[in-house]
């Protein structure tokens, strides 16, 4: 029986773990569940999964929650009832599902307190992958991807020795916009950019998706997962996600991770390894899918890949400064405040205004973080209110 907390259980990947866990009802038992505002939603998982602990990190949405339910779930609010959730005595696992980098607190508590971790935030590891990884590995604690690309490099690295990998190729869908040229996205909106071809998934995401800053956040999440060189990650696109990555070998040959775009497939392996579990999930069907094909990425008409990778080979609090730019120019976007272009322009805008830290420490990257979070809105502020 795993005991495992769902941080984010209220988004496209924690409801998408608890579906994972309700067709596996025997293995789990959920501990704690933790989200930000939703209190609706996490009332009724609340009575489907019965955690011991439930948070809001938002007070008033937990104090509309405590007015409701009088049930046997403490219910906890703020930073302290997120870490609380994440540091549970009882808890095995770990899910990391929050957005962005709200991540990376509960996820390094998480490992301080010897929990396994199953990664889905990969801002996390963007944003601070040397403290992350050194810490898991002090700790002895596994950390488990559930973002697609990552856990199909992980299935094809099982029984390799990691000496022998030549690179890893990163599949990218291309987002809604692919094959458009820069006149035609500075037209393009919200609801356009929220279409993407293959997946459904939060907000957040689906526009990192749309700008290809997903896949540069992914190029560095395989970095510090892997540990391996940025030279040796490439990214390709494959419109129709149906190659999840790969990794090629020193003799040429090449590994790949197939199956239909669904999360819950990664999300269960994530809980499930080493073993694998059956699963009732729509299967591959080649004969529908009788056409993969396979594209340089337009780098220079979706300069946040290119602008992402720049930061982690810089290292040191670039990525971070990336990671807090994009998180700031990403929302800015959805309030329609900038538009589609701009978030690239941010990103570079901020990284250019950045002074790097080399070897930053936890408080280093907090105060990275709120630095380029604040540079980043002035920029909106002062660049772009005006022009609309
Ligand atoms: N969705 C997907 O298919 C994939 C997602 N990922 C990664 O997984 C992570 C989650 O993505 P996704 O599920 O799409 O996101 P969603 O926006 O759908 O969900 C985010 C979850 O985090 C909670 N949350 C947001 N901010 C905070 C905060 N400050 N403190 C505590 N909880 C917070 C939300 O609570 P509330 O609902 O109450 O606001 C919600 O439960 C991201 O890092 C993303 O990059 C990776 C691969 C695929
Ligand atoms: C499902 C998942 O892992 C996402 O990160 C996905 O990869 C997004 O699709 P893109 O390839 O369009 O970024
Ligand atoms: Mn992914």
């Amino acid at each position: 029986m795993q005991h495992v907390a769902i941080l984010g259980s209220t988004g496209s990947i924690g409801t998408q773990a608890l579906a994972v866990i309700a067709a596996n009802r025997e293995k789990f038992s959920v501990t704690a569940l933790a989200a930000y505002q939703n209190d609706q939603l996490l009332e009724e998982q609340i009575r489907l999964f019965k955690p011991e602990l439930a948070v809001l990190v938002d007070g008033e949405a937990a104090g509309r929650l405590v007015r409701r339910y009088h049930g046997a779930t403490r219910i906890l609010s703020g930073e302290d009832g997120l870490m609380a959730a994440a540091t549970h005595e009882k808890v095995g696992t770990v899910l990391t599902a929050l957005v962005g980098f709200s991540g990376l607190k509960p996820t390094l508590a998480a490992i301080e307190a010897g929990k396994a971790i199953a990664l889905a935030n990969k801002e996390t590891l963007v944003a601070a992958g040397e403290l992350v990884m050194s810490l898991a590995q002090k700790k002895g604690v596994p950390i488990l991807p559930v973002d697609s690309e990552h856990s199909a490099i992980f299935q094809c690295l099982q029984g390799e020795d990691r000496k022998t990998v030549r690179r890893l190729i990163i599949t990218a869908s291309g987002g809604p916009f692919r094959g458009m040229k820069q006149q035609q996205l500075k037209a393009v909106t919200v609801s356009d950019c929220l279409k993407h071809p293959n997946w459904s998934m939060g907000r957040k995401i689906t526009v990192d998706s749309a700008t290809l800053a997903n896949k540069g956040l992914e190029v560095m999440e395989a970095h510090w997962l892997y540990n391996i060189p940025y030279e040796q990650i490439e990214v390709i696109v494959h419109p129709q996600s149906i190659i999840h990555s790969m990794v090629e070998f020193c003799d040429g040959s090449v590994m790949a991770q197939m199956g239909m775009p669904d999360m819950r497939l990664p999300i269960q392996y994530a809980f499930s390894y080493p073993e694998r579990w059956p699963a009732g999930y729509p299967k591959l069907d080649f004969t529908a899918f009788n056409k993969l094909t396979f594209e340089k990425p337009d780098t220079d008409t979706f300069e946040a890949l290119r602008g992402a990778v720049a930061a982690g080979r810089a290292g040191g609090s670039m990525p971070c400064v990336f990671n807090a730019a994009n998180e700031i120019a990403v929302y800015a976007f959805l309030n329609n405040q900038i538009g589609f272009l701009d978030i690239a322009d941010v990103i570079k805008q901020t990284i250019n205004g950045h002074q790097r830290l080399t070897e930053p420490c936890l408080e280093d990257l907090l105060k990275a973080d709120s630095w380029a979070r604040q540079y980043a809105t002035q920029i909106i502020s002062n660049d772009y209110n005006h022009r609309k």
